[in-house]
C-alpha cells in the first residue's frame, strides 16, 4: 500500500471525484443508447435530457470528493458505511436541487459512490476486482441511519423476485466485472473504435440486467426484449459492424415503442468506465 502525504491524498480524492463525474457525462454522451438519454435526444424519457443528466453529474463532484476524503485508507466497518450512506443521502438531495426534482442518477450515486470509497480505502493500489469486493462489503453492512423507505426498486424486486441495485453491489458488481469490462476489452482489442466499444459493453450488461427502471416502466415483456435485443447486437458481431448496427437500431425502436429505458444499466455502464480509468488490470493507477 503506497504511503501519501494529506496533500497527495487530497488531489487523490480531487482526482477520483473528477474521473467519477466525468464518467457519468461520459456515459449521458455516448450514442446510440436503446431507450436512455444521449447526445441524440431524451430516449424514452419526457424530464430528462442530456443537459439535465450533465448538471446532475457536475452537482455530484462534491459528493464523490467527500466520500474519497472521508474513506481514506479507512477499513469496512460500520462507522465508515453510515458516513457513506449519509453522504449518498446528501448527494441525492443535491441531484435533485440541482435537477428541479428529477431523479437522474439515484442508481449512479450508489454504484460510483461505493466505488470511489472502496477506491480511496485501498489508497489507490488495487485491483478492479479487489475495489469492487470492497465496495462489496461496504454495501453489505447494515446502515442505521438508513431511513425505510419505499422505492420503485424494491416493489420490482419484490412483484419479479429478482435482485435490484442493492444486490449488485452486495455481490460485488457482477455485471460489471463478468460482463461489461471484459467486454470493453474485447471489442477495444478487436478493432472497435472507443464509443462502440463502450456501447458494446452497454449490450453486455443488457443481456442479463434484471433492470428495476425497465421494470417498473414496461415489466417481463420490456426486460426480455432488452435482454434478448442486446444479445442479438453481440451476436451480430457488435456496434462496429453494419449488423450489429441494424440490431442496435431496432432495440432502440422496441425499447422506445414499450417506454423502456435501462436506467440501471447505464448506471452500471458509468462504473464499468470509472473502474477501467482508475485501474490496470493488475492494480490501480490514479
Ligand atoms: C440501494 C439504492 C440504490 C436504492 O435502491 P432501490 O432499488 O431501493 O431504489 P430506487 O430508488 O429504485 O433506485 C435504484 C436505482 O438503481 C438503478 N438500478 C435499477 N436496477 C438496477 C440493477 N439491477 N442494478 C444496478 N442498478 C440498478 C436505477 O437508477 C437509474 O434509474 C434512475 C431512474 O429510475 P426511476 O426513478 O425509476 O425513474 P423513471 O423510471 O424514469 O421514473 P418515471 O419517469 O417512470 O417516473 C436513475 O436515477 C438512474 O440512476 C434505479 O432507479 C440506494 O439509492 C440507497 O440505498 N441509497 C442510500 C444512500 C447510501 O447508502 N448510499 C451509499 C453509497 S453513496
Ligand atoms: N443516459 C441515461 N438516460 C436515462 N436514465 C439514465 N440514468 C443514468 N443514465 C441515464
Amino acid at each position: 500500500m503506497k504511503l501519501l502525504s494529506q496533500t497527495q491524498s487530497e488531489g487523490q480524492a480531487q482526482l477520483l471525484a473528477t474521473i467519477a463525474r466525468d464518467c457519468l457525462i461520459d456515459e449521458a454522451r455516448l450514442s446510440p443508447k436503446p431507450g436512455l438519454v444521449d447526445s441524440r435526444g431524451n430516449g424514452a424519457h419526457h424530464d430528462l435530457s442530456l443537459a439535465l443528466m450533465e448538471r446532475s453529474a457536475h452537482s455530484l463532484t462534491p459528493t464523490f470528493l467527500q466520500l474519497a476524503r472521508q474513506s481514506w485508507q479507512r477499513p469496512a466497518d460500520i462507522a465508515l458505511r453510515e458516513t457513506v450512506g449519509r453522504l449518498g443521502r446528501e448527494g441525492e438531495r443535491q441531484m435533485m436541487a440541482a435537477t428541479g426534482g428529477v431523479n437522474t442518477h439515484r442508481g449512479a450515486i450508489w454504484a460510483l459512490g461505493l466505488l470511489v470509497s472502496a477506491a480511496a480505502m485501498l489508497n489507490g493500489n488495487a485491483s478492479a476486482q479487489q475495489m469492487a469486493d470492497t465496495a462489496a462489503l461496504l454495501a453489505r453492512l447494515p446502515d442505521n441511519a438508513a431511513p425505510k423507505l419505499f422505492s420503485k426498486g424494491l416493489k420490482a424486486t419484490h412483484q419479479y423476485r429478482v435482485p435490484g441495485a442493492r444486490e449488485e453491489a452486495q455481490q460485488a458488481f457482477p455485471h460489471v466485472m463478468t460482463l461489461a469490462l471484459p467486454q470493453l476489452l474485447r471489442s477495444r482489442a478487436q478493432g472497435a473504435s472507443e464509443s462502440e466499444a463502450r456501447i458494446d459493453a452497454l449490450m453486455a450488461i443488457m443481456t442479463s440486467l434484471s433492470d428495476t427502471c425497465v421494470l417498473s416502466r414496461a415489466g417481463m415483456p420490456g426486460l426480455e426484449t432488452m435482454q434478448s435485443g442486446a444479445r442479438a447486437v453481440l451476436a451480430a458481431g457488435g456496434s462496429a459492424t453494419a449488423k450489429g448496427r441494424q440490431a442496435l437500431a431496432r432495440l432502440d425502436s422496441q425499447m422506445l415503442a414499450l417506454n423502456a429505458s435501462p436506467g440501471g444499466a447505464a448506471d452500471l455502464l458509468a462504473a464499468t468506465l470509472f473502474l477501467d480509468r482508475v485501474c490496470q488490470p493488475a492494480s490501480c493507477s490514479f
